[in-house]
């Protein structure tokens, strides 16, 4: 009898890892489940029983002990490596699950198998054919190392040298660290060094190795003295992770509004803002610059947030994928994630219809927008939260979508209607004039080109970023801020579509 058992969609997972990911010929399939396991063990909460129920299993497949941990291998050979870690991995989630699973083997079985089916989940959600495998895996099982005060002293060292490369006399007077970037105050004697430093930034950035990421200047409020906000390199990074998202809705004391959390600023600090006063959003990004986790940790924030009894969400992913997790949620829009173009103009328009009569019945109620309106004690008109995916594949399929975008945009922020319109083509086609008019929120996430800001933000800046997360968000006319995103996970997206799918029971 096996030991281990996958469904249909982990063996499809562990094909595309080996094939597109690792893509090696002739490698076992259970290295990809010790990978999974591996990943899984990263994640602090242990994983659901929900993942003993294997939905395909016609498709899915069988592994045995030998296989997956090495049990009973090697023992016996002469000259051979050992290979049997058997007790290791027994001796690891025992400690993970805080339980003796060395005296109850169904036990372990079980919950190696739960990890392993999460871990290749997390490989399905978080990972996409043609983003770079390796680079995914090393973010995911090392990104909370923290820099050393052997690297911190290098990098202030050679900071001082561009400094000087590029004529900056100044002074490093404070070293403040984020969870990827060091911010350096630098006291500049001479106002005339100000010109000189941002004129030097690209040189200054190439003399520290950063290639195209850039180093962005940071106002301050001591006189002469600016920021230098230095990326630092990668296995230094501190990874956000999705739980943070619980914490700063927990100790939000305002009512009401659709709070949402991207990430934390430059300091590590939480950055919200309100979609209700958005009141509507766009957010670029080339493609695995982090626009879907993005989206899910907007999403998580507005599914565990204040308003979440007064919540609906309509989703439009015409890629059928980023979406999926939400398809159980209770307060979807139209009972459905809508793909497909016919249906989703069918959505649009019949919200235009809602607006119109929302507007009729605000201005019955003398209310001026929704918040008025549910002050009054008005129950029955929740917040609708439209999540476009690709703003850019749903206009190819259908163009005559943008028009009901067009009038949302323009007259549905009194009722309470508001739009995210997420893209990896950021061009004048995809958001045209009158969207970019009446969108005046914005996300940046990386972009290819200087262009490709300006579109988003009105300015460049996004094609110097970090990448994985790393975003400029725009509110209104105030400077953008810089914000790591949230690393929202399958598990964390699960847990906030069960609470919310509680509170509406
Ligand atoms: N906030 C984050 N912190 C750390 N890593 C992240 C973060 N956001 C994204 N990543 C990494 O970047 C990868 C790509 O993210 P994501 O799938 O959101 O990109 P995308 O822009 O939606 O790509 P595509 O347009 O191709 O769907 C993720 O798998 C993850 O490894």
């Amino acid at each position: 009898m096996a030991d281990i058992y996958t469904g249909g969609d982990d063996e499809e997972t562990i094909r595309l890892v080996l094939e597109k990911g690792l893509a090696v010929r002739n490698v076992p399939k259970w290295s990809v489940l010790r990978l999974a396991l591996a990943r899984s063990l990263h994640i602090a909460t242990p994983p659901s029983d929900s993942l003993d129920r294997i939905e395909d299993r016609k498709n899915g497949s069988e592994y045995h002990l030998e296989q997956v941990t090495g049990r009973g291998l090697g023992s016996g050979a002469d000259h051979e490596p050992r290979q049997d870690y058997d007790a290791a991995i027994r001796a690891l989630l025992s400690v993970y699950h805080d339980t003796d699973l060395f005296a109850d083997t169904n036990a372990y079985k079980r919950l190696l198998q739960r990890h392993i089916r999460r871990g290749l989940r997390e490989f399905r959600t978080g990972w996409r054919v043609g983003h770079d495998f390796h680079d995914f895996l090393y973010q995911e099982l090392f990104s909370q190392h923290q820099g050393s005060l052997a690297q911190e002293f290098s990098l202030t060292e050679e900071l001082e040298r561009g400094l000087t490369e590029i004529g900056v006399r100044g002074e490093i007077q404070k070293t403040l660290h984020g969870p990827r970037l060091t911010r350096f105050q630098l006291h500049l004697p001479d106002v005339n060094d100000l010109d000189r430093l941002k004129r030097g930034l690209e040189k200054l950035s190439f003399s520290l190795g950063l290639q195209e990421q850039g180093i962005f200047t940071a106002p301050t409020r001591e006189s002469k003295v600016i920021g230098l906000d230095v990326p630092r390199p990668r296995d230094t990074w501190e990874s956000i992770p999705g739980s943070r998202l619980a914490e700063w809705i927990a100790s939000y004391d305002a009512k009401g509004g659709l709070p949402v959390w991207p990430g934390v600023d430059v300091l590590g600090e939480p950055v919200m803002l309100d979609l209700a006063r958005a009141p509507h959003l766009l957010v670029g990004g080339t493609t695995g610059s982090g626009k879907s986790v993005c989206l899910h940790a907007l999403l998580v924030s507005l599914l565990r947030g204040p308003s979440r009894d007064r919540l609906l969400l309509c989703l439009i992913d015409p890629k059928r994928v980023e979406f999926e997790a939400y398809k159980g949620l209770r307060g979807l829009y139209g009972g459905e994630v809508f793909s497909d173009s016919e249906s989703t103009l069918c959505t649009l328009q019949a919200l235009v219809d809602e607006m119109d009569e929302r507007i009729t019945r605000l201005a019955e109620l003398g209310a001026r927008d929704l918040a008025e309106a549910h002050a009054k004690g008005v129950e029955d008109l929740p917040y609708i939260a439209v999540f476009v995916e690709e703003l850019a594949d749903l206009l190819m399929q259908s163009r005559a979508s943008e028009e009901p975008l067009v009038r949302l945009a323009q007259k549905a922020r009194a009722t309470g209607i508001h739009l995210v319109l997420a893209t990896q083509r950021p061009d004048a086609a995809t958001f045209s004039g009158l969207l970019r008019s009446n969108i005046p929120a914005r996300i940046a996430l990386t972009v290819q080109k200087a262009s490709e800001s300006k579109i988003i933000l009105d300015r460049t800046g996004a094609e110097r970023l970090t990448g994985m997360g790393d975003m400029l968000v725009a509110t209104g006319q105030a400077e953008p801020v810089r914000v790591h995103g949230v690393r929202v996970m399958a598990d964390d997206i699960a847990a906030a579509v069960t609470v919310f799918n509680e509170g509406a029971q």
